[in-house]
């Protein structure tokens, strides 16, 4: 430490996640170090942000310094790097509550995937996540903070070596900043290179060159000037012809802390009864806390320049993950967050950029299908929350959605192409849920399907479960399972080349009707099935029951309402099914038979059997009497 306490240090240990987290970064190799840098730079603007807002009700705050910077000291010789910022500034107890803690959600998701990192991902995923001030031990041995929080006499200090435990003080105000905070970086030894002005300089223009406040870089012992490397200006207030295409990533790489580049850039101004302006991006790979719960919207909302909150959920759940900023010159200045957040303003704000975003995928949708592929890829999973959420939507993103079929071949349809393929007399939109693709195209229930030549969309997403729930229907047609209900299938032909199932014999139909009795208990029917072609038997749910796939979300989290029964469906052409009718087994022995075929459908659709003693029971009572 080098400033003058005025009171004794007082010690204390990091939060576990953090003391991990920084035991993490301090012992992998990262190749990219450089984003510490941006992640003290961005706090460093945040608190110049912060003061400006605060400044609005209070602007003695401001003090004979109103214009917001940042300056980069480096010292070669002392090998240090200096970040401070006449922003906010932090007391005593602020540095207790934020630098020992991390406050961000999806914590817990980032830490499981740094220690499961095996192949190198962990710079891109430090990226993804913003680690932020804690990133400073990548390259320091150790850290001190001096700050002083804006409009008090009263300064303190932070110090830490990373190692578990930090230590905070109050000093003697003269060796603080006037207002602000002073990160002073002790470069490891292997990291010396960011004393160097070459280096931060480029580094800057880099990633931050596009904060909205003007950086500065001056190095001690140097003849050279203070020397500003960034602007400060306002990226989204620029004419779009003066903007290039690497200025909106580095922009887009500040605003969201990432580290590709947009798949989507969206900027323009909108006038009329309401005036702002709209840059946002959607990026071109997918955070890897894309599902957390706790995530949110990080639409940054400002008022002529001033940022406000980026907690206004400007845009609806399903569009959590575009970054970026709206700038409102309509909203008072001085009307505090909550009342902005009732604002019929920002409504008018939130719906006009939510409709912009998606007619602007519309077109790209059309224009440039490949590149639309590539966000639906990504972000389709979550745009399809909107299908349940966004009734006023719905049809807008029912269009926007894009689906793997059972005839796609893995390719991407919309419900136009499903649409055009409709065959005569089909009368519903087929789909099969579950949560892996590969196994929902294998399901007995597709065969019937695909003997007619019938599309049906496959559904892994968990979502799906839910939005097909609604009610929703494209250019007339409902949305049915596969798995639910009694089909109608016989009106359609078979394609050429498939075998027609004769009508039951007698003798099958009275298997069924004892397999009804049977199974009274597990089932609600047993029928013939329609649509099997080379499986024996499936289950389906019954028409007025859930569906199977959605039953089993609910039950694995706990919700499960009173089960429905499912229906067993036989496929009457099946050799066994045949040979089931015309054996002249005992009735115990039909009646394990019986169940024995209710467990194989359980099985198939990768379900245990329902008791599954009583099904080795059976299946050794087969075996034998095979053997006999
Ligand atoms: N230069 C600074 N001035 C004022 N407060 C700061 C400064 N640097 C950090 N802080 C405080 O420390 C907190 C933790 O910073 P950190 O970078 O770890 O996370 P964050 O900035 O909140 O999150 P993110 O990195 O996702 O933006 C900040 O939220 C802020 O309250």
């Amino acid at each position: 430490m080098t400033t003058d306490t005025v009171s004794a240090p007082e010690t204390h240990a990091f939060e576990a996640d953090v003391s991990k987290l920084l035991h993490m970064m301090v012992h992998s190799v990262y190749s990219d170090k450089d984003v510490f840098l941006r992640e003290l730079i961005s706090n460093a603007a945040d608190a110049c942000e912060k003061l400006r807002y605060e400044a609005i009700s209070d602007p003695a705050l401001f003090g004979d310094d109103p214009q917001p910077r940042i300056t980069l000291a480096l010292d070669k010789e002392a090998g240090t790097i200096v970040v401070e910022d006449n922003g906010i500034g932090m007391s005593a107890a602020d540095m207790g509550e934020t630098l020992g803690t991390i406050a961000r959600s999806g914590t817990k998701a980032f830490m499981d995937r740094l220690t499961a990192d095996k192949n190198g991902e962990g710079q891109q995923l430090i990226g993804q996540f913003g680690v932020g001030f804690y990133s400073a031990f990548m390259v320091a041995g150790n850290v001190d903070v001096v700050s002083r929080r804006a409009g008090t006499d009263e300064a303190a200090s932070w110090s830490s070596d990373g190692l578990g435990t930090y230590t905070i003080a109050k000093v003697d105000p003269a060796v603080a900043p006037a207002r602000g905070t002073r990160v002073t970086l002790h470069l490891l030894d292997d990291a010396k290179t960011y004393a160097e002005r070459y280096t931060v300089e480029r580094i800057v223009k880099a990633q931050s060159g596009h904060v909205p406040v003007p950086i500065f870089i001056k190095e001690l012992g140097s003849e050279e000037e203070e020397r500003q490397v960034a602007d400060g200006a306002a990226l989204w207030t620029k004419a779009k012809s003066d903007i290039s295409e690497e200025d909106y990533a580095d922009f887009y790489r500040s605003v969201a802390g990432q580290f590709d580049k947009p798949a989507l850039t969206l900027h323009y101004r909108a006038e009329g009864r309401h005036e702002y302006s709209v840059l946002t991006f959607i990026p071109e790979t997918k955070p890897f806390d894309l599902f957390d719960p706790d995530r949110k919207g990080r639409i940054k909302l400002y008022v002529r320049r001033v940022f406000i909150t980026d907690e206004a959920e400007i845009l609806p759940r399903y569009l959590r993950f575009v970054r970026g900023l709206v700038d409102s010159a309509d909203l008072p200045l001085n009307m505090s967050r909550e009342m902005i957040q009732d604002s019929p303003v920002l409504s008018a704000i939130q719906k006009g950029v939510s409709n912009r975003i998606l007619s602007e995928l519309d077109k790209i949708a059309t224009s440039e299908p490949d590149r639309y592929r590539a966000i639906w890829e990504n972000f389709g999973a979550v745009l399809k929350e909107g299908l349940y959420e966004d009734f006023e939507r719905r049809a807008q993103l029912l269009g926007l959605a894009r689906f793997k079929t059972s005839m796609s071949n893995g390719e991407w349809r919309s419900l136009k192409d499903y649409a055009a393929s409709l065959k005569d007399n089909q009368t519903a939109i087929y789909y099969a849920t579950g949560t892996d693709l590969d196994r929902i195209a294998q399901s007995p229930q597709l065969e019937g399907f695909k003997a007619r030549g019938i599309e049906v969309l496959l559904l892994p997403d968990q979502v799906d479960s839910f939005w097909t729930t609604v009610g929703a229907d494209y250019d007339g047609k409902p949305f049915k399972s596969v798995t639910q209900g009694a089909t109608d299938l016989s009106l359609i032909p078979l394609a050429e080349g498939s075998a027609a199932t004769d009508a039951p014999s007698e003798d099958v139909s009275s298997f069924i009707s004892f397999a009804k009795d049977a199974l009274a208990d597990q089932v609600s029917d047993v029928r013939v099935s329609d649509r099997l072609t080379t499986s024996a038997v499936c289950i389906v749910a019954s028409e007025s029951a859930m569906d199977l796939q959605l039953e089993r979300m609910l039950a694995a989290a706990g919700q499960a309402p009173e089960r429905a029964k499912p229906v067993l469906e036989v496929n009457a052409g099946h050799m066994l099914i045949a040979k089931l009718g015309q054996t002249g087994a005992s009735d115990e022995e039909r009646a394990d038979l019986a169940f024995l075929l209710l467990d194989e459908a359980r099985i198939a659709e990768g379900q245990p059997p329902a008791d599954p003693r009583a099904f080795a029971e059976r299946l050794e009572r087969l075996m034998t009497k095979s053997l006999n």
